[in-house]
């Protein structure tokens, strides 16, 4: 598989090798944020050029991890999975739910811990935004541990949603986040060293 950097490029390359290399070019690495001996992975500076803004576009809807017609909407994890979320649910004629930090909803809301790379958090979901028997695409910005996506995983069955799947651009290696994940369908546009 095609590497720039640490960054290698897997299923982006449905873009083509050039928009691929392009988006990856704009992918931020900062060390020891926000916690010492963490490697912080940013994709915002890929999202402020218009150009990476499309190509990221283009690399989910081309790797959707099961057909479009097996999912009915998409889940998104606050913060970074709502800045790619709502883009495809509109893109693929669907709605987009949001699963939030805790105390951000107004009741009534379903609630799940979990934990991740650097410490321990809470997402919330209004209690009917999902309708018994809706399949959702989880999506986020990236998967470390897999226990924000678990979490969500969790939240969706606690509303009666089934999980469809679940779409990440970036993936860290060697932290099992995919492995967790399973038997779920899973697709990732680029993975790196944790
Ligand atoms: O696979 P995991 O170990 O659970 O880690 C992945 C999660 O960590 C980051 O979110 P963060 O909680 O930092 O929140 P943010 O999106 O609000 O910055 C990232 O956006 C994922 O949601
Ligand atoms: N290393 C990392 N960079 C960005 N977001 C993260 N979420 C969990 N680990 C992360």
């Amino acid at each position: 598989m095609a590497q720039s950097g640490d960054i290698t490029i897997g299923q982006l390359s449905l873009v083509g090798q050039e928009d691929a290399a392009y988006f990856v070019s704009l992918i931020r690495s900062i060390s020891g944020f926000p916690k010492e001996g963490i490697l912080f992975r940013d994709f915002l500076p890929a999202l402020a050029d218009p150009r990476g803004l499309s190509i990221v576009q283009e690399a989910l809807l081309k790797a959707l991890p099961v057909a479009a017609d097996q999912f009915d909407a998409i889940a998104g994890l606050e913060a970074r999975g709502f800045l790619i979320g709502p883009q495809l649910a509109a893109a693929l004629g669907k709605g987009f739910i949001a699963l939030r930090k805790s105390g951000k909803l107004p009741p009534e809301t379903l609630a799940q811990e979990y934990s991740l790379e650097y410490g321990t958090a809470t997402i919330e979901m209004e209690k009917e935004a999902i309708k018994p028997g809706q399949r959702i695409l989880i999506v986020d910005d990236l998967i470390a541990t897999g226990g924000s996506a678990q979490a969500a995983a969790q939240l969706v069955s606690k509303a009666g949603g089934s999980v469809a799947g679940f779409s990440f651009v970036m993936e860290l290696e060697g932290l099992q986040g995919c492995a967790a994940l399973e038997p779920y369908p899973v697709s990732t546009l680029v993975s790196m060293p944790a």
